[in-house]
This record gives structure tokens, C-alpha cells and sequence, in this order.
């Protein structure tokens, strides 16, 4: 699924610069659930992000599903993003004005499908993430956990084959994080790959694999027995 080679990324601070991933070897096979793990600073959101093509890297290769990320166009990339990733973040980022059923469907507005199609597979997505029934209310109308869920619907509507999420249950207390991880453990069961930054310990024992970081460097990076969420829900 990726491949991530002597991997450095710096970022200027005045006259000098702060080296925050120093040399990331990293694969991750198709079907994997991996928490990437790490103190405040460690990088864990700067390695997020150059997965998820929002930031570059400054040496070393990447590689997501066969294609060697740097070669490609700034154009090529934004498509290549738009199908093949679907991000979760700590904060949801819904967009408040719109409904729930408007915030899923706005990625398949960019992929070009007529406002039909658009509604079907908006609502087929919410179903799946048992919020049909508040397909027409706002964000403001939401709990934590739902507005999680509309988020999760979003990134699932495009079918991405890599689901990436930064503290996802940052922001919500502990029985809604692990309704949110169960629902995520049953979308990695179905066979989708996802990568889950979080400060977390009981979080990162519901993933299947753990990659900590120190200051920059992976210091482990151990497969463990997979917690099941459902258990606490
Ligand atoms: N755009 C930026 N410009 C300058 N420094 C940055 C930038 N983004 C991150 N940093 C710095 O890089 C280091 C790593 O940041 P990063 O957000 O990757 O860490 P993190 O492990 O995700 O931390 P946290 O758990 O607090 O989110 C930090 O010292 C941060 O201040």
C-alpha cells in the first residue's frame, strides 16, 4: 500500500531549521490498521501529512500504491489525493453551514457526480455510520461522536483506499472514542487500510500495529494483539 524510504523533513525557523523526521523507513500493507504513536513534537502529524500529500517531504521516497509520489504534477497529486485518501481529523472540519448529508457529499462534487448521485451515495455513507435519520441537520445540532461520524462518512464517500486520521478521538470522551474506534476496527475488518496518529495508549492497543516515535526517528514498530473496541460500547 506505501513505502516510505530515508524520509527528512525540515522546517525553516529563522535563520535556521528544525529537523523533524530524520530518516522514516516505513511500509504499510493493504489491510493493516497502524497507530503511529509519539511524545508532543515527535513528528507524528508532519509524517501524517506528507503520507496524506499535504506537505512534501524534503529528501528520502515515498510510495503509495506503486506510484513514486514526488514525480508527480501538482495537479496530478490533488486527484490522485482526492481518490485514494480520506482524512479524519481531531476537530472534525465539517463545514458548519451545511448539513450533515451536504458535508458527505462535497467530495464527490469534485469528483464530478450529478447531485443524484450525489445524495444516494451521501445517504448510503450516513446510513452506514447510523446517522441517516440526521441527514438534514447541521453540524451545531450534533454531538461530538456524531459530528465524528458525519467526518468519517465524508472520508468514506470517495471510496478512498487509505484512511488517515489524526487524533480522531481527540476531542471526545472515552465511551464515544471507543464507539468511534469500534466503528473504525469494523471498517478495517471490511478490509480498508487505516493509519490513526493519537497520544493514546488504550487507542493505539485497538490498532493492530504500533509505530512510535522519538524526536523524529521510529524507535519501535511492533504488531499486538488487536483490543476490540466493541467490548466497552
Ligand atoms: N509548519 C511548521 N513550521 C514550523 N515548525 C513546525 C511546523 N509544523 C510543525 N512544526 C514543528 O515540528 C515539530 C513536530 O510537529 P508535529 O506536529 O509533527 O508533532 P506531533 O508529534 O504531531 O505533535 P502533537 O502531538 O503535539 O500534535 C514541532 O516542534 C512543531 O512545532
Amino acid at each position: 500500500m506505501l513505502k516510505i524510504n530515508k524520509l527528512h523533513k525540515s522546517y525553516p525557523i529563522g535563520d535556521s531549521s528544525l529537523h523533524v523526521l530524520k530518516g522514516i523507513d516505513l511500509s504499510v500493507e493493504s489491510g493493516e490498521m497502524v497507530a503511529i504513536m509519539g511524545s508532543s513534537g515527535s513528528g507524528k502529524s508532519t509524517l501524517l501529512n506528507i503520507i496524506g500529500m499535504l506537505d512534501e517531504a524534503d529528501e528520502g521516497d515515498y510510495i503509495l500504491d506503486n506510484v513514486p509520489i514526488k514525480n508527480l504534477t501538482e495537479k496530478k497529486a490533488a486527484i490522485y489525493r482526492n481518490r485514494f485518501l480520506g482524512f479524519i481529523f481531531q476537530s472534525f472540519n465539517l463545514i458548519n453551514y451545511k448539513n450533515a448529508l451536504d458535508n458527505v457529499a462535497l467530495p464527490l462534487y469534485y469528483q464530478g457526480l450529478k447531485r443524484k448521485e450525489r445524495i444516494e451515495k451521501g445517504l448510503f455513507h450516513l446510513e452506514k455510520v447510523g446517522l441517516k435519520a440526521w441527514a438534514e441537520h447541521l453540524p451545531s445540532e450534533l454531538s461530538g461522536g456524531q459530528k465524528q461520524r458525519v467526518a468519517i462518512a465524508r472520508a468514506l464517500a470517495a471510496d478512498p483506499k487509505l484512511l488517515l486520521a489524526d487524533e480522531p478521538t481527540g476531542a471526545l470522551d472515552t465511551t464515544t472514542s471507543y464507539e468511534i474506534m469500534a466503528f473504525l476496527q469494523q471498517l478495517n475488518d471490511e478490509g480498508k487500510t487505516i493509519l490513526i496518529v493519537t497520544h493514546e495508549e488504550d487507542i493505539a492497543d485497538m490498532c493492530k500495529r504500533i509505530v512510535r516515535l522519538v524526536d523524529g526517528v521510529i524507535m519501535e514498530d511492533k504488531f499486538v494483539e488487536q483490543v476490540r473496541a466493541s467490548q466497552y460500547v
